[in-house]
């Protein structure tokens, strides 16, 4: 496409060059650039990408786009920018010629549970329509799964993946939206039709400061949809939301137990499943889910909600949900056939432990055994938070490592120590996760429930800034094996 046309709709200063040429490729990362590109310089967290102007030009870029003011002795079009990540996403919706304006997306978020509803909305679309998902399982389309860094990518990715489902003929995207990519300006410019909340707790708190900078991020998909808000009405921030949203055209669902347009009663909980019964403006239905968890039922409730919107029938919205089998790495119980019971589950924030443990104590009928650690180089004040939950719930608490990224394990577990309640469970230090894990397993009696926490679909453990394999539903299999063997 004509770097003319790519840059038409932005704001932009030229400082030098002739914006007619042909850009085949753009990318942000100079490792990446080879002939026909247009390289985004971004000043990022870490480094700044305007240092690699350089290696970029040296590669082949055709075209730069940056937010300094810089100087290069080549002749080739240069654009200065406010915001490089901001102009990313005018660049990329451009250059895929406006995708999201041909597929109905879904933009789910909130701090826990946007995977969860967005496999629940997949189950039911899928009954009668073609459905592609962008979050932290990856993106995927038609079961073809391509990983990302990212629960919600860089502007540019996003836009590809919409550009291949329109491609592959998809019509419905459902995308979770984090906080991260709405201060980034990564989903800038998507077309969302529908908006979904789910709940918010403290979370990513080194990133946004307060709670209510928190809120604010999130509360920025909904003046971006076009069609549905549908907001968790239970939640006190959705509360807020609701009122927020008044006065904004697009049309407001609300959902929940205690209040909401679509509501959840005679709900029965167990280790099998969830049976409750949903009530619409459309007629109620009963359903019976395998995916235990009163939180289950809050994003099957957001899914319905959705699905309602969209015009489903209820026994399409009915068929969907019974189907659902689970979501990888969310309270999987695993199949090992033993006295004891291990779950692995994504659980990584205090309300993510308060709802999968509480959910354990009501079925628990031995021990619950908790092996955990928390994320190195984010939110540190959740850490205590997660120590004490564990501890109230649990009768023996397994500290180890989680992605301990550049931070020490121990010292992590020491902050995770501050909150611990000594008196309410006792514990056991492992930093090495492998070794937790063992330990949990050798020392199980009948009954217990082992639940790993943190990793959930995760294959790898970032430790001293390096990556390795891990993978827990290997690990566990790997452990009972040897046992079996001694
Ligand atoms: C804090 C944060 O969000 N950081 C994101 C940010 O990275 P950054 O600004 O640190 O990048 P950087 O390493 O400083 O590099 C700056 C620029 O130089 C470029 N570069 C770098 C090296 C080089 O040799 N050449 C080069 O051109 C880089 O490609 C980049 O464009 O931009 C990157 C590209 O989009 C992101 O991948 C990265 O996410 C990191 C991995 C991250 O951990 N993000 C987390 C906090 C996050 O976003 N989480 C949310 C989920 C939260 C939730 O689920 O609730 C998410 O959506 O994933
Ligand atoms: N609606 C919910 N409310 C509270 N906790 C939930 C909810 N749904 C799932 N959980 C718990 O939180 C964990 C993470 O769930 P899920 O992966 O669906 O959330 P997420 O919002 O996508 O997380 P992330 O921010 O990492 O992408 C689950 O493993 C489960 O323990
Ligand atoms: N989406 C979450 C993932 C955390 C996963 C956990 N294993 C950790 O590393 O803390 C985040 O970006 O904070
Ligand atoms: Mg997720």
């Amino acid at each position: 496409m004509n770097l003319f046309e790519i840059i038409r709709n932005m704001d932009y200063t030229k400082i030098k060059g002739d914006t007619d040429v042909e850009i085949d490729r753009i990318v942000f990362d100079s490792r990446q650039v080879k002939e026909n590109t247009l390289f985004v310089a971004i000043s990022g967290f870490k480094v700044d990408g305007h240092d690699f102007i350089e290696e970029a030009v040296a590669n082949g870029a055709k075209a730069l786009v940056v937010e300094n003011s810089i100087e290069l002795d080549r002749d080739i079009p240069i654009i200065k920018v406010k915001n490089s990540r901001k102009a990313l996403a005018h660049i990329s919706d451009s250059f895929y010629n406006n995708p999201s304006r041909n597929l109905n997306v879904i933009g789910i978020t909130g701090t826990n549970g946007k995977t969860s509803t967005t496999y629940f909305i997949k189950s039911i679309l899928e009954e009668k329509d073609r459905v592609g998902i962008i979050g932290t399982l990856g993106s995927n389309i038609e079961n073809k799964t391509i990983k990302t860094n990212n629960t919600t990518p860089e502007s540019l990715h996003l836009q590809k993946f919409f550009n291949n489902m329109i491609k592959e003929k998809i019509s419905n995207c459902i995308m979770e939206v984090s906080s991260h990519s709405i201060e980034l300006n990564r989903v800038d410019l998507i077309n969302f039709n529908i908006g979904v909340f789910t709940n918010l707790s403290a979370e990513h708190l080194d990133f946004h400061e307060t709670i209510e900078n928190y809120m604010r991020a999130k509360l920025k998909l909904f003046y971006m949809t076009k069609d549905f808000n549908i907001i968790n009405s239970d939640d006190i921030y959705g509360k807020q939301m609701i009122k927020e949203l008044e006065n904004v055209d697009t049309k407001l669902i609300t959902y929940g137990l205690q209040s909401g347009d679509i509501r959840a009663e005679n709900l029965e909980l167990s280790v099998k499943g969830i049976k409750f019964d949903i009530q619409t403006p459309k007629g109620t239905i009963d359903i019976n889910m395998t995916t235990p968890g009163l939180f289950n039922i809050y994003n099957a409730l957001a899914a319905t909600s959705c699905a309602v919107a969209m015009g489903v029938s209820l026994e399409t919205i009915k068929k969907g949900l019974e189907k659902i089998k689970g979501v990888k790495g969310r309270f999987e119980v695993l199949p090992i056939n033993r006295e004891f019971d291990v779950i692995i589950d994504f659980a990584h924030s205090p309300d993510g432990f308060d709802n999968v443990l509480k959910t354990v104590k009501e079925f628990a009928q031995g021990r619950i055994v908790t092996v955990f650690g928390c994320g190195g180089d984010r939110d540190k004040t959740k850490r205590p938070k997660m120590g004490e939950i564990a501890s109230y719930y649990s009768d023996l608490c397994v500290l180890t490592s989680d992605n301990s990224r550049s931070e020490k394990t121990e010292d992590i577990i020491e902050e995770i120590l501050i909150g611990l309640d000594e008196k309410s469970c006792i514990y056991e230090i492992i930093p090495d996760r492998r070794k937790a894990i063992e330990y949990a397993i050798k020392n199980a009696k009948p009954k217990d429930i082992i639940l790993l926490l943190g990793k959930g679909h995760e294959t790898y453990q970032i430790i001293n800034g390096e990556t390795y394999e891990f993978n827990e539903f290997k690990i566990v299999t790997q452990i009972l094996n040897k046992l079996d063997k001694n």
